[in-house]
């Protein structure tokens, strides 16, 4: 660990001490059965223009989040940061942690028609493997966040573990770990993992008494972002919305600006992976395939706005089907979504946004998880189909998943791919319809 974070650790530590667990305020008591907001409305600005300084405020409690990367820095970590939390972000990368303790500030830019920079303050860095240093941030930390993607958190779980370990022998009471990634139920995986790195039952028993691991939904396109003025600078859309799992909370509910609770996750995650996530992977294959490079040229091409908006309208009637949300409402949602995937002022690469195929292509991920729940309601899927039928054709040969997957095809096992990437046994009427899409595909290519 550097001079520098001993000591701001140390300072920390004296600092804090008596704040330790305690979150700036509670939620307010009301909670729908469907979702509240804990203090402000998903489209409200975050910009408070009274926050200026780049001081350390050391009377804050401290949020730890893991991945100081888009998400991390344009989305959670500001919103933590405007709650009132001095938020220390855990990174692999130096440079990225170097920039946090250098400035203890950072821009955001919301790139929208009323273009605006937004200043968020109280922050700085640790790096990821300075196990002690991040086993004292943890210690000391009120609230612990991630967005690293879904395969980074079982590297992460270790020092979280290690972390909590060292908070019940230092009798700290609450915590709760909130992983903030593009998947249903992260923060109970993440909680599995953390309890492999805890094979005493002293620290099981105090994680299932102290320590929540609430799921949540998180919601906000975060491009890479090169025009800022340094490589902290994140520029992001307007829109923002985190609904997270309230139950699953231990001890006070923490009021996090922006941050909404609802008793039924599952509904609001689905919502948000069959619907966004899959009109805009459908977007990027299909993108990728007639050779656009970003989201917003490849939906100009009407024979892909149709199908993105198909695949959308299909997996919503599921949606509406299986957790009771209006149809009216919900086709607002979707053309809000297309709008948003529309934004000229964000330039999002179709490999960014079709990364990691195979995690996508996943049986309950935001392509064949609404196919099966189509099917399960007797509701058709054809553009789901040809979406699927497109990832299965995505060609980047930066991405180690696309590569496996074109290598695979090539070799002549897309049955088996078929059947052990998306669970569709060899054989059956459900591989049958992927391999057909699949084939009429082929003529859309550029
Ligand atoms: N960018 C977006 O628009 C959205 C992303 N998400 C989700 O948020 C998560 C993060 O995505 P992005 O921010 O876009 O990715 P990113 O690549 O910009 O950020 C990830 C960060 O995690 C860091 N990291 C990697 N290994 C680490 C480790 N062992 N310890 C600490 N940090 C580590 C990386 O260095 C990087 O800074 C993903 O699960 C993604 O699905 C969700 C909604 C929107
Ligand atoms: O982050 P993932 O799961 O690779 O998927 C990218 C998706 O996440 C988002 O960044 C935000 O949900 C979308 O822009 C995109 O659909």
């Amino acid at each position: 660990m550097s001079v520098f974070s001993q000591h701001v650790l140390r300072l920390f530590d004296i600092a804090r001490s008596h704040v330790a667990s305690t979150p700036p305020s509670l939620a307010p008591e009301k909670t729908s059965d469907i979702v509240s907001s804990s203090s402000s409305s998903s489209s409200e600005s975050i910009d408070d223009s009274t926050l200026s300084s780049v001081q350390i405020d050391m009377s804050s409690p401290t949020a730890v989040h893991f991945g100081a990367g888009n998400i991390g820095r344009g989305f959670i970590g500001a919103l933590l940061s405007k709650s009132g939390y001095h938020v220390t972000f855990a990174d692999i990368a130096d440079p990225l942690i170097d920039a946090l303790n250098k400035y203890h500030s950072y821009d955001i830019q919301i790139l929208d028609v009323d273009k605006r920079t937004e200043q968020i303050t109280n922050v700085s860095g640790v790096n990821s493997k300075d196990a002690d240093a991040l086993k004292s941030a943890i210690l000391n930390a009120s609230i612990v966040t991630t967005a690293v993607g879904p395969a980074v958190l079982k590297i992460v779980a270790r020092s979280i573990a290690a972390g909590i370990s060292e908070r019940r022998q230092q009798g700290k009471e609450y915590l709760n770990v909130i992983a903030c990634e593009n998947m249903t139920k992260a923060s109970a995986v993440l909680r599995d993992e953390v309890l492999k790195h805890l094979p005493n039952q002293e620290d099981k028993d105090y994680l299932s008494q102290y320590v929540g691991f609430p799921s949540c939904a998180v919601d906000r396109i975060v491009p890479p972002f090169e025009e800022g003025k340094n490589i902290l600078s994140v520029g992001v859309e307007a829109f923002f919305e985190w609904i997270v799992e309230k139950p699953e909370f231990r001890g006070p509910v923490p009021d996090i600006h922006g941050m909404k609770l609802t008793d039924n996750l599952v509904a609001y995650v689905q919502r948000k992976l069959f619907t966004l996530n899959c009109g805009h992977a459908t977007c990027a294959y299909l993108g990728n395939l007639k050779g656009y490079a970003t989201v917003e040229e490849s939906l100009k091409d009407p024979w892909i706005e149709k199908i993105v908006r198909g695949a959308m309208t299909e997996s919503g009637k599921a949606l509406c089907k299986k957790h009771g949300f209006e149809w009216s409402k919900h086709q607002q949602y979707i053309e809000k979504i297309m709008n948003r995937f529309r934004n000229p002022y964000i330039k999002d690469d179709v490999k960014r946004v079709g990364r990691d195929p195979l995690r996508k292509l996943a049986p309950s991920d935001r392509l064949v998880g609404p196919v099966k729940m189509a099917k399960e309601f007797g509701l058709p899927f054809d553009n789901l189909l040809k979406s699927i039928a497109a990832a299965l054709w995505y060609e980047n040969e930066e991405d180690k998943q696309s590569v496996e997957i074109r290598s695979r095809i090539q070799k002549g096992e897309i049955e088996d791919l078929v059947e052990d990437v998306l669970g569709f046994e060899k054989g059956s009427e459900d591989a049958r319809h992927v391999l057909e899409a699949y084939k009429e595909m082929e003529s859309n290519k550029a």
